[in-house]
């Protein structure tokens, strides 16, 4: 087996919701992936379908939400994350595996210059530095993450830098500990497209130079096309399509994706008219029977309204959960 390729993170037919135990909204159900390492995995599906909810499942922050994992592993180093009390996930939480999030302003503290934030985290997973080699420490993660003058922006307020920066300053938090696997929910959606791109290739950098794997979970199928190796499409709550991003490409099988696809502006024919996808997916709890897609999908038959598809491979590495994946609907 190619050792460079083996999973970093195995995530198995994953049940959660929210709300008390025994009386919890399922929001995603039997959710399978793997990131391996060195490699960028992209998670993508339309608002809703609950990419934030796996995420955040994989390291329980759910900011006081009553959350329930009901079945399923979370396999990360050899450990099953879905079976770790509290305590023993802050042990693998900002330590091994860290997350950055939408909103840079919110996740920094107003009320700290940005220098002793990051400086906080580096003496909490370095212990026994003096302040001296803390702040060099601070100063060279600064500048790793592409931040001039970092002498200087270490004495910043966080609302004295731009967007861009201060998710710079959040991905450098995040790098402090080393992480073998870092969770980016949507890391540039709140910047504008130029810092968009820096800050995505700063990732694609990172994980070259640092060896660590990622996991990006985006809206946006040109992002994984272009920062991401493997993908999973999700939809209502499940995966629908998974497998390496070329394959996914070049040979989609489930309609949902080809719909997002097709939805790609380098895809758009100017002679043709774009057709979206009709109607809204829906929410947790308004899941339909059968497969959950068919009340949008112009390619439905009888069998779609009454039996869910289960995940199969279309080839090694692809897999799909449509009744017709093997047909040539397309
Ligand atoms: N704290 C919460 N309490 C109850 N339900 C929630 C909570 N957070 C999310 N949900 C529900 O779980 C489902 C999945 O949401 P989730 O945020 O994971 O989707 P998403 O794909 O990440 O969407 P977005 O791109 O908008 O963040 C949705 O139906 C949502 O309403």
């Amino acid at each position: 087996m190619n050792v460079a390729l083996a999973p970093v993170l195995q995530v198995e037919n994953l049940h959660a919701g929210f709300g008390q135990a025994g009386r919890a909204q399922m929001a995603i159900e039997g959710v399978t992936f793997q990131v391996r390492k060195g490699r960028v995995f992209g998670l993508v599906g339309e608002s809703g379908c609950g990419k934030s909810t796996t995420c955040r499942s994989i390291i329980r922050l759910f900011g006081g939400s009553p959350f329930v994992i009901e079945q399923g592993q979370i396999l990360f180093d050899g450990m099953d994350l879905a079976a770790m009390d509290d305590r023993q996930l802050t042990q693998v939480r900002g330590r091994k595996i860290s997350m950055i999030f939408q909103d840079p302003m919110t996740a920094l503290n107003p009320t700290m210059r940005v220098g002793d934030q990051v400086g906080e985290i580096v003496r909490r997973n370095h212990t026994g530095l003096s302040s001296a080699q803390v702040r060099e420490k601070v100063v060279g993660l600064l500048r790793e993450v592409g931040i001039t003058s970092a002498e200087r922006r270490f004495h910043a307020w966080p609302h004295e830098l731009s967007g861009g920066l201060r998710q710079r300053v959040l991905i450098a938090m995040a790098l402090s500990c080393a992480p073998e696997l870092l969770i980016a929910d949507e890391p540039t959606t709140a910047l504008d497209v130029t810092i968009q791109a820096q800050v995505l290739r700063l990732l694609h950098e990172l994980r070259e130079r640092v060896g660590m794997s990622v996991l990006l979970v985006t809206h946006d199928l040109g992002v994984v096309a272009q920062h991401c190796d493997d993908m999973a499409v999700m939809y209502a709550g499940k995966i629908v399509e998974s497998g390496s991003v070329a394959d996914i490409f070049a040979n989609p099988r489930h309609p949902y994706t080809r719909a997002l696809l097709n939805a790609l502006p380098a895809n758009v024919d100017p002679h043709h008219k774009l057709e979206p996808i009709a109607g809204e997916p829906p929410a947790a709890g308004h899941f339909p029977a059968g497969c959950r897609f068919h009340p949008r999908c112009k390619f439905a038959i009888e069998r779609c309204h009454i039996e869910s598809p289960e995940s199969e491979n279309v080839s090694s590495a692809h897999a799909c959960a449509c009744h017709r994946k093997e047909e040539s609907l397309w």
